[in-house]
């Protein structure tokens, strides 16, 4: 099992502090949530803080949520800034681009996630499943951190894991905490995003802990 905070909700000015802290508690990969203003309402980071992140924690992975349906300017930004999987929505352009951009980012070595609203038919992963590395259920309505868990999302993964090769992990994100964790673990989930849970807390070692009991 793998989690990946978000750093979404953490406090901006003390960025690095909790980063550090994740670290210390054992985390290996972070969740990069990245918002245009225009594919869900709200701003939050760009591929500087890609980079600066690479620069100084350098052993950790990092995986860009990339909630845009500007693929064209901001897949090459990302790959530049040194992200090492990115996670395209499937909502956010057609199926022929979403192939492209695949491929393009297979092409550049870095790995891809297929990202399903929580409206959207998990049977459309059938199209893209010998070319992605993982899929990620969104379990809230993209755009916001701490957010309440959408229930129905159990259900999805356990029928998403029944049509998904065992070669290809299912990453939850949103409303994470210790009794949403379980349910998604329990029915075949391997990573986990956890923002508000870890970073809304004094004690994120504490925090991660928890999650990291199961
Ligand atoms: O993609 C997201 C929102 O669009 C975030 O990754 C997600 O909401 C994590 O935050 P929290 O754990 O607080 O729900
Ligand atoms: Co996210």
């Amino acid at each position: 099992m793998i989690i990946a905070p978000s750093i979404l909700n953490a406090d901006s000015l003390n960025l690095r502090y909790q980063i550090q802290e994740a670290v210390n508690a054992g985390i290996v990969r972070f969740h990069i949530d990245i918002m245009d203003g225009h594919f869900v309402p709200n701003l939050s980071f760009g591929p500087q803080l890609v980079s600066d992140f690479k620069r100084d924690f350098q052993n950790i992975k990092l995986e860009v949520h990339l909630m845009s349906n500007n693929p064209k300017d901001l897949v090459p930004m990302f790959v530049k800034s040194g992200a090492d999987i990115i996670e395209l929505h499937y909502e956010s352009m057609s199926e022929n681009k979403l192939k492209y951009w695949i491929n393009y980012l297979k092409e550049k070595n870095v790995k891809v996630g297929l990202v399903l609203n929580p409206d959207t038919d998990i049977n459309v992963v059938k199209k893209f499943s010998t070319q992605i590395d993982q899929v990620l259920v969104m379990s809230v309505y993209p755009g916001f951190g701490g957010q309440k868990f959408i229930s129905e999302s159990v259900v999805k993964i356990q029928k998403l894991k029944e049509i998904l090769d065992d070669n290809i992990p299912i990453e939850v994100d949103g409303g994470i905490n210790e009794e949403t964790a379980k349910m998604v673990i329990n029915v075949g989930a391997t990573i986990l995003v956890a923002g508000s849970f870890i970073f809304g807390s004094d004690n994120i070692r504490q925090q991660v802990n928890k999650l990291e009991e199961f």
